[in-house]
C-alpha cells in the first residue's frame, strides 16, 4: 500500500469528492425506507398532505443518491485513471535507469506484464475501492441499527441471518479467491503461448507444427474454461444461497409480527423498511467479500510493482556529460560471471588493443565472445579486474562518455517502429540527410533505402518486420557508424550478408573510418582475416592472439577453426 500512498496524496481533492459522495449516496439509501415506514404510517392514518409531503422528499433523496453516485462515478474513475497513469510512467521511468542485467534478471516480458496487466489490475480495483470502500460499512452498520430500531424484538432474526450470510461467504469467497489466483496465471499462460506462437509464425508453419499449437493452446484454453467454470458454479449457488437467508428471515420476521400485529400496528407500516435494511445488510456483506478476494489480487499485483519500484539498479556510472576519451581498449586480468550462474563465463582476460586498429575476436559458439564485446560498453561489470577505455577504467567514465565513444551493433539488429531516419538519429540525435547518406554508404544501406520511395523516411514496422535480414543488418551498421564512433563493435553484425557485400562493408569501414578501433565478432575467418589482431577465445579462456599468419602457424585452436573452415568451403 505504501507504493499507492503519494499518488492517491497527489490527487487528495478528487478522494475527498470520492469520498463525501459515496457516503451521501449511503445515506440517501438508508434514508428512503425510514421516509417510505412514514408514508406508509401516513397512508394507514389517510393523512394526505403528508403523504404528498413525503412523496416529494422520496423522489427528493432518490435524485440525491443518483446525483452522489454520479459524482462518485466520475471521481472514482478520475482517481483510478490518474494513480494507474502516473504509476505506470513512473515504473517506465525506474526501468530506465536499470542496467542490463537488472532488465535480465527481471526478464523483459515479465517487466511488460508488470507495467500492464498488474497496473490495470490496480486501477480496476482503485474504481471499486472508492466506490465500494466506505459504502460498505455505512450501509452495514447504518442498515443494522435501524433495522434494530425499526423492531427491536427482531433482533435475534438479524443476527441468524448475518451468521448464515457471513459463514456462505467465509467458505466461498475464500475458495473463489484462489480460484481467482489460477486463472490470474492462466491468463498470462494463454497470452505467453498465443504471442510465442505469432512471434515464431515462420518456425511454426516451416516445421508444420500448427496441430501442436493448437493442441497447446487448447491444452492452457480449457484449464482456464475449467477454473472459470467452477468459480461460475460458486457463484450459481451463493447467490440463492444469499437470497434464501434473507427471504428466510423476511419470512419468519412476517409470521411473528403478523402474530402480534394487534399489540403493535405500527409494525404494520415498519415491515417494508425492515425488509429493506435486511436486503442492505445482505449485500454490504456480499460486496465486503467480493472487495476482499478484488483487493487480495491487487495487493499481489501492488507488491510485484513495488519489488521493481524498490530494485536499486545494479550499476552506477559517474554523473556528468560526455568527455573525449582515446579509443584504446585494454582488459586486465578479466573474470566475468553471469548472474544467478555459478561458472564464469570468462576468466582471466588481458589483452589489449591501440586505438584505430581492427580486432577480430574467433572462436566456438559459446566461447565468450559475445560477453567479452559486452563488457567494453560497460553492459556488464567484471567481476575482477578492469577494462579500460582510452586508458580511463569504464567505472570512472560517464555514460554519456561511453555511449557516446563506443557503438554496438547486435547479429539480431534491433530497429524500433518509426521511419529509418528516427532509427538513424537514436546514435546521432543531430544527423541530417548527407550524414545519413554517408553512413548508408558505408553499410551498403544506400542502395536499397534510394529505392524506398520515402527514401530515409521510410517507415519502418513493429519488429521491422518490412525489410529482410539482410537489409536489417545494413540499417543497423547505418546507425552504428553514423555517429563515426571511436570505437565500434560489430557483433557477427555482417551474418546476413553475402560475401561481396561484407567485403564491401570492410573495405568501406577501413576507408570511411580508419581512425575508428573496430571489433568484429565474426564466425567466418575470412570476415577477420586481414584483422591487425584476431582473439581466440576457448571455454571463455584467451588461447591465442597475433595476426592471421601468425595464428595459423602456432595456434592449434585456430588451426582448428581454419582447418573446419576451409573443409566446409571445400565441400560446398
Ligand atoms: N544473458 C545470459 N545469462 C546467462 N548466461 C549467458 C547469457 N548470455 C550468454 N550466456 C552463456 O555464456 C556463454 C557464452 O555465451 P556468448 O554468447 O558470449 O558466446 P559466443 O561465443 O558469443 O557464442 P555464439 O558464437 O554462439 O554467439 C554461453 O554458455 C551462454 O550460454
Amino acid at each position: 500500500m505504501k507504493l499507492l500512498k503519494p499518488y492517491l496524496a497527489r490527487f487528495k481533492g478528487d478522494v475527498w469528492w470520492a469520498i463525501v459522495s459515496v457516503a451521501v449516496v449511503a445515506f440517501a439509501t438508508l434514508w428512503q425506507p425510514r421516509v417510505l415506514q412514514q408514508i406508509m404510517t401516513a397512508i394507514i392514518a389517510n393523512d394526505k398532505a403528508t403523504v404528498f409531503r413525503l412523496g416529494l422528499w422520496l423522489v427528493a433523496l432518490g435524485v440525491i443518491g443518483i446525483g452522489a453516485g454520479v459524482i462518485n462515478t466520475v471521481y472514482s474513475a478520475r482517481i483510478a485513471l490518474n494513480v494507474a497513469t502516473n504509476l505506470r510512467a513512473d515504473v517506465y521511468r525506474h526501468v530506465q535507469t536499470f542496467a542490463y542485467a537488472d532488465v535480465e534478471q527481471f526478464s523483459p516480458s515479465n517487466l511488460v506484464v508488470r507495467m500492464t496487466n498488474d497496473i490495470n489490475q490496480i486501477q480496476q480495483v482503485l474504481m471499486a475501492v472508492f466506490q465500494q470502500v466506505t459504502r460498505i460499512p455505512l450501509l452495514f452498520f447504518g442498515a443494522l441499527v435501524l433495522a434494530l430500531v425499526t423492531i427491536p424484538s427482531l433482533w435475534w432474526i438479524i443476527l441468524v441471518m448475518m451468521a448464515a450470510i457471513i459463514g456462505v461467504s467465509w467458505f466461498a469467497f475464500q475458495k473463489m479467491g484462489k480460484l481467482f489466483g489460477r486463472t490470474q496465471k492462466l491468463v498470462e499462460r494463454v497470452n505467453t503461448i498465443a504471442r510465442e506462437n505469432l512471434m515464431g509464425i515462420r518456425v511454426v508453419k516451416s516445421f508444420v507444427q500448427e496441430d501442436n499449437q493448437i493442441k497447446t493452446f487448447a491444452k492452457a484454453s480449457d484449464a482456464m474454461r475449467d477454473v472459470n467454470t467452477k468459480i461460475g458454479d460458486l457463484f450459481a449457488i451463493l447467490m440463492p444461497a444469499f437470497f434464501l437467508a434473507c427471504n428466510l428471515a423476511i419470512g419468519v420476521s412476517v409470521f411473528l409480527i403478523g402474530r402480534n400485529i394487534t399489540a403493535h400496528p405500527a409494525y404494520l407500516a415498519a415491515i417494508s423498511s425492515y425488509t429493506s435494511y435486511l436486503f442492505q445488510i445482505m449485500f454490504a456483506v456480499i460486496n465486503a467479500g467480493f472487495m476482499t478476494t478484488f483487493a487480495a489480487r491487487a495487493m499481489i499485483s501492488i507488491g510485484r510493482l513495488e519489488t521493481v519500484m524498490t530494485h536499486a539498479p545494479s550499476m552506477h556510472f559517474v554523473a556528468g556529460p560526455s568527455q573525449p576519451v582515446g579509443g584504446s581498449i585494454a582488459f586486465d586480468h578479466v573474470s566475468f560471471t553471469y548472474p544467478g550462474d555459478d561458472q564464469p563465463t570468462l576468466r582471466d582476460i588481458s589483452f589489449t588493443v591501440p586505438a584505430g586498429a581492427q580486432v577480430g575476436i574467433v572462436g566456438a559458439t559459446g566461447s565468450g565472445k559475445t560477453t567479452l564485446a559486452q563488457l567494453i560498453p560497460r553492459l556488464f561489470d567484471p567481476d575482477t579486474g578492469t577494462v579500460t577505455l582510452g586508458g580511463v577504467d569504464l567505472r570512472e567514465l560517464s555514460q554519456a562518455t561511453i555511449r557516446d565513444t563506443v557503438s554496438f551493433v547486435l547479429q539480431r539488429s534491433t530497429l524500433f517502429s518509426g521511419t529509418i531516419a528516427a532509427n538513424l538519429r537514436q546514435a546521432q540525435p543531430s544527423a541530417a540527410l548527407p550524414q545519413m547518406e554517408r553512413a548508408a554508404g558505408i553499410a551498403q544501406a544506400a542502395e536499397f533505402i534510394e529505392r524506398l520511395p520515402e527514401r530515409y523516411d521510410a517507415p519502418v514496422e513493429e519488429r521491422s518486420a518490412n525489410f529482410s535480414g539482410g537489409q536489417k543488418q545494413r540499417l543497423a551498421i547505418t546507425r552504428g557508424v553514423i555517429a563515426e564512433p571511436k570505437v565500434l563493435i560489430l557483433d557477427d553484425a555482417t551474418s546476413a550478408l553475402d560475401a561481396r557485400s561484407e567485403k564491401l562493408v570492410q573495405e568501406a569501414l577501413g576507408k570511411h573510418l580508419a581512425h575508428t578501433t573496430t571489433v568484429i565478432i565474426a564466425e567466418k575467418i575470412s570476415s577477420i582475416i586481414h584483422a591487425d589482431e584476431i582473439l581466440v577465445l576457448a571455454d571463455g579462456r584467451l588461447v591465442g592472439h597475433g595476426t592471421h599468419r601468425e595464428l595459423v602457424a602456432n595456434n592449434p585452436t585456430y588451426q582448428e577453426i581454419y582447418r573446419t573452415q576451409k573443409a566446409k568451403e571445400a565441400a560446398q
